[in-house]
């Protein structure tokens, strides 16, 4: 039967990510790379590729017995927007974006895990999601449980967990205040205008996550690690030991969300 244009799914299987209707756990972690995904298999039991198409490269493993799923957005705000609201149609009832930033304080070095209270309202990919209520910038806030239960399952893993507010932009050069030659005014003045918005840091996704997650009536949070502080200039080679810690970290927390935590799926 030939797929409707207005609402390309057939037989439950999604348009774009690689499942269907009720495979999924309720809990997936969203990394941006899809390389992350493979990652998680360090930090969950059993980890399989469920599929993988074009950015979004999609597997499940297990904690402790619960199943939780790992989905790559790819880069930026429109594929983001993509992944969650199919996400939300196949089941799942919690997203955690579990990312990487670049800070934009001083106080915060590469290879910090950062938990994101909130997002501030740019534009892009998450626009439309604003609606006609009042809502305003709760719209681009974590979820509280979430929040809560990073801070949790942080203190008890022993992870240093700091707390930011982000900024997600549309372009990682420019739009980010990185100097481009013949663009040098351009970028410095973007970098104030960043860091004058009062966040912590910067990526490409959060913002559409938070806002399209509650859209979709989901809960939505975000863990991020610095892979760089624009600040001090630095960037972090060894970037991996961090992914892993922020890995363990948002799995341990993914758990704790899941209903049925504990039950061997
Ligand atoms: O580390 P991930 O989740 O891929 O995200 C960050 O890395 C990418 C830029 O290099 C952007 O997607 C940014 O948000
Ligand atoms: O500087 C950075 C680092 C990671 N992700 C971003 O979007 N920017």
């Amino acid at each position: 039967m030939a797929r409707s244009a207005r609402d390309p799914w057939r037989d439950g299987a999604a348009p774009h990510l690689p499942a269907r209707t009720g495979t999924l756990p309720p809990v997936c972690l969203l990394p941006g790379d899809p390389a992350r995904v493979d990652l998680a298999a360090a930090v969950l039991d059993g980890f399989e590729i469920v599929g993988h198409n074009r950015e979004f490269r999609l597997g499940t493993g297990c904690l402790d017995g619960t199943r939780i799923a790992v989905c790559s957005t790819g880069i930026g705000g429109p594929s983001a927007e993509i992944a969650v609201v199919e996400l939300a149609r196949l089941g799942v009832t919690t997203v955690l974006r579990t990312g990487g930033m670049g800070a934009l304080r001083a106080r915060i070095a590469p290879g910090s895990v950062c938990a994101v209270t909130r997002a501030v309202p740019g534009g892009g990919a998450a626009a439309p999601y604003a609606g006609d209520d009042d809502e305003g910038d709760d719209r681009h806030a974590a979820d509280p449980e979430v929040l809560r239960r990073l801070g949790a399952e942080a203190a008890s893993l022993g992870i240093g967990l700091t707390e930011v507010a982000v900024a997600s932009a549309d372009s990682y050069y420019l739009g980010q205040g990185r100097p481009l030659a013949g663009y040098e005014r351009t970028a410095a003045a973007r970098y104030e205008e960043l860091r004058a918005l009062g966040v912590d840091g910067v990526d490409m996704e959060t913002e559409t996550v938070l806002a399209v997650g509650r859209a979709m009536g989901l809960r939505a949070g975000a863990v991020l690690v610095a892979h760089a502080n624009r600040a001090t200039d630095a960037w972090l080679e060894d970037y991996e030991p961090a992914q892993l810690a922020m890995l363990r970290l948002a799995a341990h927390t993914a758990r704790s969300l899941s209903p049925d935590a504990g039950e061997s799926s």
